[in-house]
């Protein structure tokens, strides 16, 4: 059966390019902005929304955290890493002259990513936040005169006819973002054909407050059972300086055992516990393999 899936658009995105390796029989849909994305699956516009979480180089995507903590309940049912890679683009009339244009389209995370690159050979330029990179390689195309480069994917500068002026322009090699799949729904028949390598489980966490070694006790439930975590990150609660949410990723899928002891024990301690996913963490290059004839 196929779903529909949304994802950031406009086509050309590193999103987009992330949804079809996970799903590439399923049709897709672009939307202009990751809260956009995220509002269509909570109001079943679309049955999946994928957007980008967390960047190696620059850390978490705070929109798609915020919006799922603060906006709506939409689970994590599936993650996907997959490689970055940065380049500059420009309209073909300007591949001559790429070096004097005035001003950098990009969207923050790439224009993050490519910090050193822009210092070094753009210090004179203005720097133009979009909400995607394919919408900078988009306007880009559209308008000649804009006096300007685009950061996009390859993808984007072959979609809308761009010229690659400098290759791999982020400023480490190891590049790569996660991006997660949200529906209200498991999906499964969905996600059956995709290999996965491990599954986790991600929780949200809120301290009692005011109360010495909270943070400590709350790691130590999970130390003693010997349960890894792949992430702890704090987030405001946005009440007033000084509360904090803390976003933990377990290397664990839910179970029977485990993890709602954790949640029993965090609970019993003051804590508040919510669920915000536990999935599998996606393979984009293998769809599983055709079954061997008898
Ligand atoms: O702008 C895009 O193409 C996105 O999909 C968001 C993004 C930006 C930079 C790195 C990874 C994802």
């Amino acid at each position: 059966m196929s779903v529909s899936v949304g994802y950031l658009g406009p086509e050309g995105s590193f999103t987009e390019a992330a949804a079809n390796a996970v799903l590439p029989s399923h049709k897709c849909y672009p939307y202009a902005t990751i809260q956009a994305c995220m509002a269509a699956a909570a109001s079943d516009e679309v049955d999946i929304a994928v957007v980008p979480l967390e960047n190696a180089i620059e850390g978490s995507v705070n929109m798609t955290l915020d919006y799922l903590i603060h906006k709506q309940d939409i689970p994590i049912i599936g993650e996907v890493t997959v490689p970055i890679q940065q380049h500059l683009m420009v309209h073909p009339d300007n591949e001559h002259i790429w070096k004097s244009m005035n001003n950098i389209y990009s969207h923050p995370q790439a224009i993050a990513q490519c910090d050193d690159f822009i210092t070094n050979t753009f210090s004179h330029a203005n720097i133009h936040y979009m909400n995607s990179t394919s919408l900078a390689a988009k306007d880009i195309s559209e308008n000649p005169d804009m006096d300007g480069v685009a950061i996009a994917n390859a993808l984007a500068a072959k979609k809308y006819g761009l010229k690659i002026v400098q290759h791999h322009i982020h400023d480490y090699d190891n590049n790569h973002t996660r991006f997660v799949l949200l529906s209200k729904q498991e999906q499964k028949e969905a996600l059956q054909p995709v290999r996965h390598e491990k599954e986790k489980t991600t929780l949200m966490i809120t301290l009692p407050s005011d109360h010495s070694g909270a943070l400590h006790q709350v790691l130590s439930a999970f130390a003693w059972r010997k349960l890894n975590l792949s992430k702890i990150e704090s987030r405001p609660m946005k009440t007033g300086i000084g509360h904090y949410f803390f976003i933990i990723d377990v290397d664990h899928a839910m179970d029977d055992v485990l993890i709602p002891g954790v949640i029993a024990e965090l609970e019993a301690l003051g804590c508040g516990v919510r669920i915000l996913g536990s999935y599998p963490c996606l393979l984009t290059e293998t769809v599983k393999a055709k079954p061997i004839p008898e």
